[in-house]
């Protein structure tokens, strides 16, 4: 079923979304890493980018917040498309893990495979894939490049969120050394450690994120650029990685209540991405326990219904005009 939408509606369910959860208490800040314990919890921002390039932005959504996870989704586009998504699926994985996004026990499980780039261990090894092998200079220059492609301007590298998680990893260190063991690096592994917590330390906007995610909405076009930024049939692959694992171990549970594959960080963000039609972001510092934003969870979960839009129902919409 085609639903007919005007600009004027779907900004109006954006801007609903915002004052219907903005009033939401519940959760804390990420408290392992102390630059995001001590973030204003009370920030709040949604931006839905639509193919066209128009942005709806309502909100704290010009704030530089730390992209934390939701940056596994922008590395692992880089490592499908400079190796495919074969290569991608033999070296990496695409299960879910049904655990936490850290979890040791999970790469025991699964057979020493890291699983899926989506958790800390396939996200390191997504970094030890990237070209130019050796190089962190290069390998850095390449996420970055990659990552301001499809953010549409560049992210700004947060030195004190980079310095409080470089100085308090020791998990990630434990798991990029168990799957060196596995031979599961595919470059060395302190490199490709310090590659995903640089990554991790990158500030953007929810402005930003909203149009990384309507870039993999529009099949690798970056709508406000209009520059190609990976290949359309990777698109399918990327959305399928989100839904499996974006919310770790409640991954099942979003799905199902929203019909949105997306993506979250402990940052607060999380990205979703409606193939073909848009790609928002909202953002609050408060997590649940699996590390998913609860205000921006609330606010997502709201829009979605309002539109009445899901990603496995018949029902899209044309944009028209009012
Ligand atoms: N879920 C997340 O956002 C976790 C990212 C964080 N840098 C970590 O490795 O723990």
């Amino acid at each position: 079923m085609i639903t007919k939408l005007t600009f004027d509606q779907i900004s109006s369910a954006v801007h609903d979304a915002y004052n219907a959860c903005k009033d939401i208490k519940g959760g804390q800040n990420a408290h392992y890493i102390p630059y995001l314990a001590n973030i204003n919890p009370g920030l709040f921002g949604i931006s839905l980018c639509l193919p066209d390039g128009r942005l709806i932005s309502v909100g704290d959504t010009d704030y530089q917040l730390g992209i934390e996870s939701v940056s596994k989704v922008h590395t692992a586009i880089l490592a499908l498309e400079q190796h495919g998504a074969q290569t991608v699926l033999d070296d990496i994985g695409a299960d879910a893990t049904g655990l936490p996004f850290n979890s040791i026990f999970a790469i025991l499980l699964e057979n020493d495979r890291p699983s899926t780039p989506l958790v800390n261990a396939g996200a390191i090894a997504a970094c030890s894939l990237i070209e130019p092998h050796g190089d962190a200079d290069g390998k850095w220059k390449a996420i970055f490049d990659n990552m301001t492609a499809l953010l549409g301007s560049e992210p700004v590298l947060i030195d004190e969120l980079y310095q409080s998680e470089s100085a308090t990893n020791f998990e990630n260190r434990s798991i990029a050394w168990l799957l060196r063991d596995y031979e599961r690096l595919y470059d060395d592994p302190e490199m490709s450690l310090d590659l995903y917590t640089r990554q991790c330390s990158l500030g953007v906007t929810a402005e930003q994120l909203a149009i990384s995610a309507a870039t993999i909405a529009d099949d690798g076009v970056n709508p406000l650029t209009k520059k190609r930024v990976f290949g359309a049939e990777l698109t399918s692959k990327v959305v399928a990685l989100m839904s499996a694992v974006g919310f770790y171990e409640h991954s099942g549970d979003w799905l199902y209540a929203t019909g949105l594959p997306a993506k979250t960080g402990v940052g607060g963000a999380i990205i979703g991405v409606m193939p073909g039609l848009f790609g928002v972001c909202a953002f609050a510092p408060p997590l649940d326990d699996a590390g998913n934003s609860v205000k921006a969870q609330a606010a997502l979960k709201h829009l979605m219904k309002s539109l009445n839009l899901n990603v496995f129902s018949n029902t899209h919409f044309d944009l028209v005009e009012a």
